[in-house]
């Protein structure tokens, strides 16, 4: 794993890493606190490819934990990078793509500021998902990732909406009730409205394509897109060309 040395360390939440860090043994485990990721994937996936089509592509999948989506991107014939700032994520990536003989992935400890400072227009599709609600400034993010797309590429966010209903099901059904997710891995004030980010992305140059919400339903227990962006939203996002 590449670590690049930097002083961009600003936006960065060290309770959130450390948190992230210490459940970093468990990013492929499909029955732990990451199960929702796991079951998210395909779904985002999908979404990704309607718009992108990345086999053959170079993507950056900013805050990529474990690497669920990065690898998944990278056996859908992308040539994927994921960033996060939790190198014990990063190893434990990097470990479950050597075991699957994935060569075309590669993982970096980086911040995604430094990275678009280093390397601007370098990347097809950028990707960052279920990241943002857990840095200071959400806005810088988007910044970079824009940064960080060549003219004409794509860049996809996915976060939580800050909105009661948000809390009811993100907080109080995933974390107390359904206990999906341990207690305290969302803070409320740190959701991001569509509006708030449809603002940050048309400030970073972005153009706002589609956008899509996740609902789950605890009986089915199965995930599917809506158009209610009520509380988990994707969006995606076309750099002028
Ligand atoms: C909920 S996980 C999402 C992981 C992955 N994007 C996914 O959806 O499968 C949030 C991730 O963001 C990372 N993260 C938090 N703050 C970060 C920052 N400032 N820069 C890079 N990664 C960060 C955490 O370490 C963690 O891996």
């Amino acid at each position: 794993m590449q670590t690049d040395h930097t002083p961009h360390n600003i936006n960065v939440d060290a309770a959130e890493i450390d948190k992230f860090s210490q459940l970093a043994h468990k990013w492929w485990d499909k029955d732990s606190e990451f199960k929702p990721l796991h079951d998210i994937n395909p779904l985002r996936l999908g979404y990704i490819n309607r718009f992108a089509h990345i086999e053959g592509k170079t993507v950056l999948d900013v805050g990529c934990g474990g690497g669920i989506l990065t690898e998944a991107m990278a056996r859908g014939g992308a040539t994927a990078t994921g960033i996060d700032m939790a190198k014990k994520s990063l190893q434990i990536a990097q470990l479950h793509a050597l075991e699957g003989g994935i060569s075309n992935v590669a993982y970096r400890l980086i911040s995604v500021e430094a990275l678009a400072e280093a390397e601007p227009a370098s990347f097809d599709v950028v990707t960052c998902m279920e990241m943002m609600e857990h840095v200071p400034d959400p806005a810088s993010i988007v910044r970079a990732c824009a940064r960080l797309a060549k003219p004409g590429g794509w860049v996809f966010f996915s976060t939580l909406n800050r909105k009661p209903k948000a809390y009811l099901h993100a907080i109080l059904g995933a974390e107390y009730l359904l206990q999906m997710l341990p207690r305290g891995t969302h803070d409320y004030q740190k959701f991001i409205t569509p509006a708030e980010l449809a603002r940050m992305c048309r400030q970073a140059g972005l153009e706002l394509v589609d956008s899509k919400g996740l609902s789950y339903n605890p009986l089915s227990k199965q995930y599917r897109l809506i158009d209610s962006l009520d509380v988990n939203y994707m969006i995606a996002c076309r750099v002028a060309g």
